[in-house]
């Protein structure tokens, strides 16, 4: 579904990315871990289509390059880390936004785009929230919204960049289940950006370790969440316990 080919990053003077090899299958979900500053955004935003890159992006058999823009956002969904959002604008019309890639230019939605958004709003348990302005909702509640959108969208690849960073433990468990169950229902592919590194481990069938704009590891969560690897690239004395899901990681006091 999605390979990313010796891609580099330059923002402002510094080049972020040095060359990054990433490939995710159909129906996969690969999470980016790494250290603060590592260039895990900025991989999902070139893959979004929101930074310019050197190298190669493939997404559903065609580079990027050769993607119409709005064929790239049939295929590609993003939850950016701070969406921008309009002032002023409603949770319905903000999740319906979602749906502009299959609206003609100047058209209107129509029955099915509404019923797709009513669907969506009811899986994250938003429809009391439809006619408040996204400024009036806590910042658990905004994640719901912005993800909401992204699945209205409806497309096979979905980028979640610390999509659960504002949710209580339950909510980031109800959010990361249901994508979960999207992803087996309709065969999405999801690339996420996480800091919690058990529960990267917990929900994604690959994780790569990203430092320093370079890939460090990439394998199954047991391979990639070890003592060594994480007091070499985030410098934390951690523990690692065997869980029933994958490896639960233990932060432990140095003194
Ligand atoms: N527009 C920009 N101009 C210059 N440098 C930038 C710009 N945007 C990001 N950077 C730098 O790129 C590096 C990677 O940032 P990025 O947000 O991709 O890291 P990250 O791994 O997602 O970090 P975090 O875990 O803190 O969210 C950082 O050093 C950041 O300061």
């Amino acid at each position: 579904m999605l390979a990313v080919e010796d891609v580099r990053v330059t923002l402002g003077d510094a080049e972020i990315l040095h060359g990054v090899d990433l490939t995710v299958a159909s129906g996969e979900w690969v999470t980016v871990i790494g250290p603060n500053g590592a260039g895990k955004s900025t991989l999902l935003r070139a893959v979004g289509g929101a930074v310019p890159f050197h190298g190669k992006i493939i997404i559903d058999g065609t580079p990027t390059s050769a993607l119409p823009r709005r064929r790239r956002a049939q295929l590609v969904a993003t939850v950016a880390q701070q969406p921008v959002v309009p002032p002023g604008m409603r949770v319905l019309d903000y999740v319906l936004l979602g749906r502009t890639p299959y609206i003609a230019p100047l058209g209107r939605e129509s029955a099915q785009d509404l019923s797709i958004v009513e669907q969506v709003l009811d899986s994250l348990e938003l429809r009391r929230f439809t006619g408040r302005e996204l400024e009036t909702l806590s910042g658990g509640e905004r994640q719901r919204v912005f993800l909401a959108r992204a699945l209205a969208q409806g497309a096979p690849l979905l980028l979640l960049d610390e999509p659960t960073s504002a949710l209580d433990i339950g909510h980031q468990q109800e959010v990361l289940e249901l994508v979960d169950r999207l992803r087996r229902e309709r065969s999405l592919t999801v690339l996420a950006t996480m800091h919690d590194l058990s529960i990267a481990g917990e929900y994604a069938d690959r994780l790569v370790l990203l430092a320093d704009g370079r890939v460090a590891a990439d394998g199954p969560p047991a391979q990639v969440l070890t003592e060594e690897l994480l007091a070499l690239h985030y410098r934390a004395r951690v523990r690692v316990i065997a869980g029933e899901f994958g490896p639960i990681v233990v932060p432990v006091r140095v003194s």
